[in-house]
């Protein structure tokens, strides 16, 4: 399977440094024959501004923008990589077209020394700025109307074909196929794109049109022409029957694909929405039987990447016998949340936080999930993961490492991974003791019963696994060590949502204990990050009550999104979706950060079944089990989302 590369090169003289010849290359792997288009900057054009432009012409281009030099005698390449950045770091007006489907770019160095590898189309200096726009939106914005089934004709344009594999399932009509309506809504699908839906069920195109146009809806805050956008997309989507093991089953989608895509360069996105066992059949015949000849081929995986360091490992092995790491997009929608994205930007972007973010000042790190609702529907496969797999070692662990990361290189995928992976693996491992668990039992409240976790049919009526978890995690780093970072993690409890909580230390010497009193757990400064719902970042700051006396009061600095902004916050999916399609790899998984992330729960998860350890009973409905409070007062914590505020 081929990935498309761009590498934009500036030819410069040692003397002349940073002008020269620019050429913009389409560079597939491995091949050497491509066009070089070859632009001469005028003479004061610096590199900054050559970047500039480009941030101007919306191809996503990353900040993380990285260059490298080689050189020898006295002429040479310099070679700016760029991996294609979300329009949402692009500014909002722009003249020029956006280029979703553009290409990542990896860093290359080329060493020509002044030679032209190719065809060249040279470029007069007074229109270089515009014949450079032109050269980069002819690379992937296409004007042309759209033919029979949306694509024109002309065989030097690309096409994304986008096949949810599992389309009948339950997250592809939950999730993907709205996400992918809410992408094309906006404007950020690639023009010439095709959604096929493929699983064993037998439906039409019609029948599938139908499944999927029960699951739309249109943004509250711009609905116009929703059912015109409906239509265009539905137009766009199609179905394939097939086994996932049969490699002719996906070389008759091959056929059909290809039909679409016209000749034309074929990208083409596999979303693997499949329970996990067939994860490599479906892999394997996609690879061989379907991947794209002359484009890119990417896999999004979705989870569980394994149920313990062996079978991760060994899920890794197999994907990587028919896919590169690159190809590979291990998705964890936690990372697409707007809050869980926003997490950098509060800390890297503001003075104010960063001095703050380390065992000085911070006294613990929470992290909390809860869900008002049990398993239902879902408790066969979640009877052989549990809570702890199914969101602790997953969608809070990355929230821990985002958090807790040092500061990033850039701002490019590799950077931030690399800082991730080096969080998890500074972690302590996490003993038994530091760990409790429980599972719902029956409850009836107001004339209403709520099942027990065991009543499911699909779960063993002996169950002992989790449905509840609450964990204290440490990093013995510089930074965070003694912290405790406290997890805890429910389904069927009161409330429905998930948070950062930051508690901060006491003020040493302050000059009002007197009027906060005794406990002073009370008055510390708390900073809140409601990732969902209602999002939300809050400060709980002690404050004087307006009037004669001296008294204070918690108050809230509070940011909240509902009223701060007008716009519906996206779904974690469409943020994913279009980073995969567009080949930006920062919010997904690497298999260096996943083998760490095993390696921290796999020892206490192999601990908690040998042991046969019999989970704390706690009524559906309810805050939990008790147990969470003592293991927080072990590490003299206390739960910010039960505190004594009644404004939490
Ligand atoms: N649902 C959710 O909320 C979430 C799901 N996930 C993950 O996403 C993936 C898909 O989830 P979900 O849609 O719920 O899964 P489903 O159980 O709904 O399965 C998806 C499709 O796969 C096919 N399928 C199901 N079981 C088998 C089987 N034993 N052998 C072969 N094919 C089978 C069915 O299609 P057909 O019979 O037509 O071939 C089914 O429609 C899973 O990996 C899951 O862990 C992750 C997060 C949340
Ligand atoms: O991955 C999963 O996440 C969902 C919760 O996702 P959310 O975006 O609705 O908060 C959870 O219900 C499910 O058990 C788990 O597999």
């Amino acid at each position: 399977m081929k990935e498309h590369h761009f590498v934009l090169c500036m030819r410069v003289r040692k003397s002349n440094l940073p002008f020269g010849n620019i050429k913009v290359v389409p560079l597939p792997i491995n091949n050497t024959n491509n066009t070089c288009h070859f632009f001469q900057p005028p003479f004061s054009l610096s590199l900054s501004l050559l970047m500039a432009t480009l941030y101007s012409t919306q191809c996503r281009l990353h900040p993380s923008l990285q260059s490298s030099f080689s050189s020898s005698s006295s002429s040479f390449i310099q070679c700016v990589t760029f991996s294609s950045s979300p329009k949402r770091f692009v500014a909002a007006e722009s003249s020029l077209k956006s280029q979703p489907g553009s290409h990542h770019i990896p860093v290359q160095t080329h060493q020509h020394h002044g030679a032209a590898a190719a065809t060249v189309a040279p470029i007069e200096n007074d229109t270089f700025i515009e014949g450079l726009k032109s050269k980069l939106s002819s690379v992937t914005s296409l004007e042309e109307p759209l033919g029979e089934v949306g694509f024109e004709k002309d065989e030097n344009e690309s096409t994304v074909s986008i096949t949810v594999v599992g389309a009948s399932g339950d997250l592809a009509k939950k999730k993907i196929f709205p996400a992918l309506f809410a992408l094309h809504y906006e404007g950020c699908l690639p023009k010439n794109f095709t959604i096929y839906g493929y699983a064993r069920s037998k439906m039409t195109n019609a029948e599938l049109r139908n499944m999927v146009s029960k699951t739309l809806t249109c943004r509250i805050d711009k609905s116009e022409n929703c059912s015109e956008k409906m239509d265009e997309f539905l137009k766009r989507c199609f179905y394939h029957s097939g086994q996932y093991d049969s490699p002719e089953n996906f070389a008759a989608l091959d056929k059909k694909l290809k039909e679409h895509e016209g000749g034309r360069i074929s990208n083409r996105l596999y979303y693997l929405s499949i329970p996990p066992n067939i994860f490599i059949d479906a892999v394997k015949c996609a690879s061989l039987s379907a991947s794209s000849g002359n484009g890119w081929t990417r896999v999004i995986v979705e989870k569980p990447f394994g149920r313990d360091s062996d079978s991760s490992a060994a899920l890794t092995r197999s994907l990587k016998q028919y896919l590169t790491e690159d190809q590979i997009f291990r998705i964890d929608h936690y990372l697409g949340k707007e809050l869980v994205e926003n997490l950098s930007v509060l800390r890297f972007s503001n003075l104010i936080f960063e001095p703050l973010w380390s065992r000085q000042y911070i006294r613990n790190v929470q992290l909390i999930f809860s869900e008002d609702f049990g398993t239902e529907g879902r408790g066969g496969y979640f009877d052989n993961y549990g809570i702890i797999r199914d969101i602790m070692q997953n969608h809070l662990l990355q929230i821990l490492a985002l958090f807790a990361m040092e500061t990033p290189v850039s701002l490019d995928a590799e950077d931030i991974r690399n800082e991730k992976v080096k969080v998890l693996r500074s972690m302590r491992p996490i003993r038994l003791e530091d760990v409790v668990v429980g599972q719902y039992k029956g409850h009836t409240r107001g004339g209403v019963t709520y099942p027990a976790y065991t009543d499911d049919k699909t779960v063993p009526k002996d169950s002992l696994t989790p449905t509840f978890a609450a964990a204290a995690l440490f990093i013995d780093n510089a930074r965070w060590d003694g912290v405790p970072f406290l997890m805890k993690a429910g389904k069927a409890l009161h409330s429905k949502g998930a948070e950062i909580r930051v508690q901060f230390r006491h003020v040493p010497g302050n000059l009002y204990n007197r009027n906060i009193g005794s406990d002073l757990d009370r008055a510390t400064n708390e900073l809140v990050i409601r990732v969902q719902p209602d999002e939300a970042i809050y400060l709980k700051i002690n404050n004087k009550v307006p009037g004669l006396g001296m008294r204070l009061d918690r108050s809230k600095l509070n940011l909240h999104y509902a009223a701060r902004y007008s716009t519906e916050i996206p779904d974690a999916y469409e943020r994913l979706l279009l980073d995969a399609i567009e080949g930006e790899r920062r919010l997904f998984i690497r298999s260096d950060e996943l083998d760490a992330a095993w390696s921290l729960f796999t020892p206490v998860l192999n601990e908690l079944e040998e042991k046969h350890v019999i989970p704390e009973y706690y009524p559906y409905g309810s805050r939990g089990p008790v147990g969470a409070h003592y293991l927080a007062a072990k590490h003299k914590v206390r739960w910010g989302d039960l505190g004594l505020d009644v404004d939490q």
